[in-house]
């Protein structure tokens, strides 16, 4: 299908187009330049807060080895106590109080050089060796720190976590001394939902819901904890610590990085300090937040600003729709106006046009104009119409001149015939009489060149005007040429013209102009006869009447019937 030209698209379509273009991709670009910063300054914050979070979670755990590791040394360090006995009532009372103090520490024991226990809270595996156990063999030798492992004898004995987590312990350990001699092993058994409690201080209460967690990696980078009760599961599912692309700054950076579960995180991971007891042991404190959900607010944003940016590009679009609808009906309205004019409707005025100062000038402008113009064009109506009557007036006084004589005022040639065959036609249908009758003057060269031309023209008048007077309404009189008369006397015998051309004869003769005196005429008659087919025949025999009147000595009357 072809689309159709600029020229075919109406004003309005093309407008709300436009607007709808124009507002809506302002709108768009709006959100995203805005809903794109408020993301960029939300990541800035998560960031900037998950840094804290893992922060003080290293800090939490480091102060909390520290002080388990101070009291075992100032337990190992109490000779006068150990020499009463590594299993005496004061070093039992003193395991419960060290117990006390610090809840976590869910076992603490006293093993002999041989790895039996003598002493411990509870009297838990009082008895049983503990000779293969890392803690008692690193212990013998000096302080000792081991990473988190899963309870091996005392499960059975002691409650699980809350966390449901499986029982995990934390071993400390130290070597007792008496006198620098070895006698045996103190150890604290510490349990792993420390890390739980430790997460609990430092997330924020809505923590789950902006998808942050807390993880904790061993050296070796496997998962040790994780917030919100899903460190089985994420185990399980063989969770570990990967890429770390902004690891190398210091302190780190926050990443964002594509997770195990396919999901994308801002994660940080937290220095520990050289000499901690977490550098130490090499865990590694990880904070990641969930993009999705912690950046839901900047899409949210980013959402409400372009449903509201689109919402008022709507508005705004169909705000121009209305103004150009309106613009659209007044330009419709002139054209609609502009055609009947130019149909012919003179009365139609073009109407005021109210939809904008522009259009309403441009209207008064086209109605002066048009106005104007039908002005103009009547004006020029009525000269056309002066100028055709007085071309008609001209054309009828040339055609009557064409058909008069200048001279005489008489018909000429041309303006006898038509009417002579008229006369002809009727006379030889009816039957009826009609005599031709030439009249000549005689010997005029004579009077030309004897008075003048302007005098012979004189003479011409008198006779022309003699003529005229003594013919018929109904004769019809013409100047033949040059000094030649012709008469044509309908429903007249050839004795009644010969009477009236006598008369002319004489009358003629007896009358005189000036100087010239008399001048007489020659006059050849002749009838119509019904063998004439043509008016020439008759005017023809006529004239033959004239020569031969002539011939006879003039001053004359020659009929032809004489001569026939
Ligand atoms: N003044 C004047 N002279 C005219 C006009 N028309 C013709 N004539 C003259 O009339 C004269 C006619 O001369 P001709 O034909 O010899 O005839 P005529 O002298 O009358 O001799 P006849 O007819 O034989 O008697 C010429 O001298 C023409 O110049 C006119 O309108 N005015």
């Amino acid at each position: 299908m072809l689309r159709p030209s600029r020229a075919e698209r109406s004003l309005v379509s093309q407008i709300l187009v436009l607007a709808l273009a124009l507002f809506g991709g302002l709108a768009l670009a709006l959100a995203l330049i805005f809903g794109g910063a408020f993301r960029e300054h939300a990541q800035a914050r998560t960031g900037a807060e998950i840094q804290t979070i893992a922060a003080s979670a290293v800090q939490l755990l480091s102060d909390g080895l520290a002080e388990r590791r101070r009291e075992i040394s100032v337990m190992v360090q109490s000779p006068t106590l150990w020499r009463e006995g590594l299993d005496s009532a004061g070093v039992v009372a003193l395991l419960g109080r060290a117990r006390a103090v610090s809840p976590n520490s869910l076992w603490i024991g006293v093993a002999d050089l041989q790895g039996v226990i003598v002493a411990s809270t509870d009297g838990l595996l009082q008895g049983q060796s503990v000779a293969a156990r890392p803690w008692f063999r690193h212990g013998l030798a000096g302080p000792y720190l081991g990473d988190v492992h899963p309870a091996v004898l005392l499960e059975p004995y002691l409650p699980s976590p809350a966390s449901g987590d499986p029982l995990r312990f934390l071993d400390l350990a130290a070597p007792i001394q008496i006198d620098g001699r070895t006698v045996g092993v103190l150890a604290t058994h510490l349990s792993w939902d420390w890390a739980r409690q430790v997460s609990e201080r430092v997330l924020p209460s809505d923590a789950a819901a902006r998808g942050i967690e807390l993880l904790i990696f061993d050296k070796a980078g496997a998962l040790l904890y994780a917030s919100g009760g899903r460190t089985a599961a994420l185990r399980a599912a063989g969770q570990r610590l990967r890429t770390r692309p902004a690891a190398a700054a210091q302190p780190p950076m926050p990443w964002t990085e594509r997770w195990m579960d396919n999901q994308e995180y801002l994660a940080t991971l937290a220095p520990a300090g050289a000499g901690s007891p977490v550098a130490e042991i090499g865990w590694q404190v990880v904070v990641r937040a969930h993009s999705g959900k912690s950046f839901e607010p900047a899409r949210n944003v980013l959402v409400v600003a372009g449903a509201a940016g689109l919402a008022t590009a709507l508005v705004l679009s169909i705000a121009a729709w209305f103004g150009a609808r309106r613009l659209g009906s007044d330009l419709a309205m002139l054209t609609h106006a502009a055609n009947r004019i130019e149909a012919g409707h003179a009365e139609v005025r073009i109407p005021p046009a109210s939809s904008s100062k522009e259009v309403l000038g441009l209207s008064r402008a086209l109605s002066r104009m048009t106005q104007r113009l039908i002005e103009s064009q009547a004006d020029l109506e009525r000269q056309v119409a002066a100028r055709t009557a007085e071309l008609e007036a001209a054309n009828a006084e040339l055609a009557k001149q064409a058909r008069r004589d200048p001279l005489t005022g008489l018909l000429n040639r041309r303006g006898f015939e038509p009417k002579a065959q008229l006369l002809f036609d009727l006379a030889l249908r009816g039957g009826r009489p009609l005599c031709a009758c030439m009249v000549d003057a005689d010997h005029f060269k004579a009077v030309n060149d004897t008075h003048g031309h302007a005098v012979g023209d004189q003479v011409l008048k008198r006779i022309a005007s003699c003529l005229q007077s003594r013919m018929r309404r109904t004769d019809l009189l013409a100047r033949w040429g040059g000094e030649e008369f012709v008469l044509l006397l309908p429903d007249t015998s050839l004795e009644a013209a010969g009477e009236l051309a006598e008369g002319l004869r004489l009358a003629i003769g007896a009358s005189t102009t000036g100087a010239v005196g008399r001048v007489t005429v020659s006059i050849g008659l002749a009838q119509i006869a019904p063998t004439d087919r043509t008016l020439q025949a008759l005017v023809e025999r006529a004239d033959l009447a004239l020569y031969r009147a002539k011939d006879m000595g003039r001053n004359q009357v020659s009929s032809l019937a004489a001569l026939l």
